[in-house]
Order: structure tokens, then C-alpha cells, then sequence
């Protein structure tokens, strides 16, 4: 049987991720092809059952919990798979993609690279590693206004960890040289909030 590819999508936030799987989802829908979408639980900021980009297009989707749930919910004749959000999603991840591809299924996933602290997400960096083609978006930055914004950066100051839903009310995209910025200008307001 003839291999599936595997697509990986990565970016910040508001990179267009999002937009460009569901083009992706187009292009299946257009050529009457069988697909599914699946989407993590935990990303529930628009609609439960829909994966949702920024500018409001929007495809049904199955939410899971586990990176097995997908291989539950197939019927098995799906001519491509599409995820979404993948840094929620477990690292087993890569099992059920790779199986998918092995019976010729073509699978593309989209999600964050990085957190907001610029420590990869481990589900993201291992389906790059396997993936045959691997798409590297970029959004406007917040700060500059350059189309160079490779990293998200968290304008609220919370004890959350790296794993927090959430959108423009706490994450901006920015460039290397802004995230730098931002994180000294951070730091100086830590130090001068601990003198006085
Ligand atoms: N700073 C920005 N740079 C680029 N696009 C932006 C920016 N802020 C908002 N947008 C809008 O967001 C859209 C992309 O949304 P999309 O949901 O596809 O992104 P995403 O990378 O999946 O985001 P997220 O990781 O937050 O889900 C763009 O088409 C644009 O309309
Ligand atoms: C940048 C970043 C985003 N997120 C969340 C915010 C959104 O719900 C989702 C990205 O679309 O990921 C995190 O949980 N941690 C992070 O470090
Ligand atoms: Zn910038």
C-alpha cells in the first residue's frame, strides 16, 4: 500500500495554523475525499466540536482527550486526518499518526512549536522530526509590526505554567528581538516591585 505523508504545521500564535489546515481540509472536501478532524478537549475557547482559526472559518472536528480516541473514531476508508492544537495532545501522538500514514492515510497537524516561556512543545518537535513536509508560519509582530513573529509572548502575569487556553486577553505574537524586549522589561519591573 502507498504511504500517507505527513504534514506538520507549527508557528506562534495567530500565525495562521489554524487557517492553513483547514485549507488543507478544502482541498479534501473539494475533491469529495473522506476525512475526519479531531482536536484536543482542553481547547475549548471557541466551540467544543468545530475547530475554529481566528478569522472565524471553521470545520467540525472530534474532540479527544487521548491520541488513541482518533484511531476509535475512524471508519477506516478517511482519505486524510486532521489535528489540530497537537502541543495538547500527549506524545503517543506519534503512534497513531504514523499508523495512519503506514495504511495510507495522509495526516496533518498544526500546533504551537514553542511555549511562552520558548521551550518546545514535545508532541510538536517529535511529529517535526517525522514529518515528510514541515510548514513554519509567522504572524505580525505585536510589538514592530514585522511579518517576523515566531514566538508567543504572555502579557499577564500568572503562576499557570506553560499549559494555559487562552488568546488575545493574554498572549501576543512577537519577534525574536521584541521577545527579548519585552521578557528584560519584565524582569526590571519584577526587581523594582521587590525594592519598593
Ligand atoms: N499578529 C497577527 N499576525 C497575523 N495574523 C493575525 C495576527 N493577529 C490576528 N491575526 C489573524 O489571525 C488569523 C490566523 O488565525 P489562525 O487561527 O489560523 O492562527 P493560529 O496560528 O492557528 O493561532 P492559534 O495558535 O492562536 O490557534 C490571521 O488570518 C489574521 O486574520
Ligand atoms: C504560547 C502558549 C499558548 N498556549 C495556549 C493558548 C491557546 O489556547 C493555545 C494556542 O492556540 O495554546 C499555552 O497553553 N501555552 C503557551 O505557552
Ligand atoms: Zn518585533
Amino acid at each position: 500500500m502507498k504511504s500517507g505523508r505527513l504534514v506538520v504545521i507549527v508557528g506562534p500564535m495567530y500565525s495562521g495554523k489554524t487557517s492553513e489546515l483547514l485549507s488543507y481540509v478544502e482541498i479534501y472536501d473539494l475533491g469529495k475525499k473522506k476525512f475526519k478532524a479531531f482536536k484536543p478537549l482542553i481547547d475549548n475557547r471557541y466551540e467544543d466540536t468545530y475547530i475554529v482559526s481566528h478569522n472565524k472559518t471553521k470545520v467540525n472536528a472530534i474532540p479527544i482527550s487521548k491520541p488513541e480516541e482518533i484511531l476509535k473514531n475512524i471508519d477506516g476508508d478517511e482519505k486524510a486526518i486532521f489535528i489540530d492544537e497537537i502541543q495538547f495532545i500527549n506524545e503517543n501522538l506519534k503512534d497513531v499518526v504514523i499508523t495512519l500514514r503506514k495504511n495510507g492515510v495522509d495526516v496533518y497537524c498544526s500546533g504551537l512549536d514553542l511555549t511562552f516561556k520558548n521551550n518546545v512543545f514535545p508532541t510538536t518537535s517529535v511529529l517535526m522530526s517525522y514529518a515528510d513536509e514541515v510548514i513554519k508560519k509567522k504572524a505580525v509582530c505585536h510589538e514592530c509590526g514585522e511579518y517576523t513573529g515566531t514566538i508567543s509572548y504572555k502579557i499577564v502575569e500568572d503562576e499557570k505554567g506553560e499549559i494555559d487556553v487562552g488568546g488575545f486577553e493574554k498572549y501576543i505574537a512577537v519577534c525574536r528581538d521584541c521577545y527579548t524586549k519585552l521578557n528584560k522589561k519584565k524582569e526590571e519591573s519584577k526587581k523594582m516591585n521587590r525594592l519598593f
